[in-house]
């Protein structure tokens, strides 16, 4: 916390207030947690070593913290709306949710989820993935970018913005495309439904971009956004551990898109998890994914052990 009077400059300089993870454990509600093993194990992604303890510590002060902020955006509209002489509907409060692929955005997206339906004012909470709006490997290729997959421009970010503000904005029953891991690509005639929520959660690796010039970003639309970060050396390898684990399980579905790397060697498997990191997620990191950091409102800083070590929330 800033201290008054004390001459030291980064105190102002930086717009983050930065909260050591025994502090903000202290900040969990008494209320008991309604989360179990078997919960988070559902929830939790291939891999998280995810479990009660990090869920009732980092991630219920969380929820709490989010309720807080839901509470003053519904009071905001509510005095807005009286103030213009309209008559009030709650829309939805959306919140983004950013990261590196391998740094396990989906593990906390799915416990936020979960959490925040357990609060009394927000139990319709619906998530879903930007990568339903990633073209078609077809499209894909048709304009060279099979190899860029997760970069910005690999997504129709027209689609995906005029989504989200249609679910901001009230209206019922807001379809989007389905991406499936399994078969890597979009599955035809397959949509996700999202029907006016209380609150929408929008997972993605870029969902922190910048808008173009005289454009809105998806940004734009999020009440409140979350950076899950870690250090890139513990992703890369959070990502290599990932891609063996699915190597001996998902990758022999004879669906899988990766079905031919299913009998590689261990040796031969890394080689290969090594090339798709360095040649498409890492420079999807640094040049995108990370420069968008210091947008969000809260980061989420991870340690190698996919512990939540610190946390920083904007204070300005
Ligand atoms: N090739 C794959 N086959 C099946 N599932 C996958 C594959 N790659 C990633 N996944 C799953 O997709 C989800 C999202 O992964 P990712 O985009 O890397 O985000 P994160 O790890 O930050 O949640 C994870 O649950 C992961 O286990
Ligand atoms: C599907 C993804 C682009 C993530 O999409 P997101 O939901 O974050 O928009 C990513 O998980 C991915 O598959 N990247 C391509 C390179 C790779 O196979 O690891």
């Amino acid at each position: 916390m800033p201290v008054p009077g004390r001459s030291d400059e980064t105190q102002w300089s930086t717009p983050f207030v930065e909260i050591a993870r025994a502090d903000w454990a202290e900040l969990a509600p008494t209320t008991p947690l309604t989360l179990d093993e078997s919960d988070v194990n559902r929830l939790r992604g291939l891999g998280d070593p995810m479990n009660v303890a990090e869920v009732r510590e980092v991630f219920v002060p969380l929820s709490r913290l989010l309720n807080i902020y839901i509470a003053n955006a519904r009071e905001l509209r509510r005095s807005t709306t009286s103030f213009l002489g309209e008559r009030s509907a709650p829309t939805p409060f959306v919140i983004g949710v950013a990261g590196s692929v391998a740094v396990g955005k989906s593990t906390v997206a799915r416990l936020l989820r979960e959490l925040l339906r357990r609060w009394e004012d927000t139990p319709r909470v619906e998530l879903i993935t930007t990568d339903g709006f990633l073209y078609s490997n077809e499209e894909l290729a048709r304009r060279g970018l099979m190899e860029r997959k997760g970069f910005p421009e690999s997504y129709d970010r027209r689609a995906l913005l005029r989504f989200v503000t249609q679910v901001k904005s009230g209206a019922p029953e807001v379809r989007a495309p389905f991406y499936s891991h399994m078969v890597y690509n979009i599955v035809p005639n397959a949509e996700i439904v999202v029907n006016a929520p209380d609150v929408l959660i929008v997972e993605g690796l870029n969902v922190l971009q910048p808008p173009g010039s005289n454009s809105l970003a998806l940004s734009d639309m999020f009440d409140f956004s979350i950076y899950v970060d870690a250090r890139t050396q513990d992703i890369t390898r959070w990502y290599q551990e990932r891609f063996l684990r699915l190597q001996q399980g998902a990758f022999s579905n004879p669906s899988s898109y990766f079905r031919r790397y299913a009998d590689l060697s261990r040796e031969e498997a890394i080689e290969t998890s090594k090339g798709i990191w360095e040649s498409i997620n890492l420079p999807n990191l640094e040049e995108n994914i990370l420069p968008t950091r210091s947008r969000a409102r809260l980061i989420l800083r991870k340690a190698s052990d996919h512990t939540v070590d610190r946390v920083l929330l904007r204070k300005v």
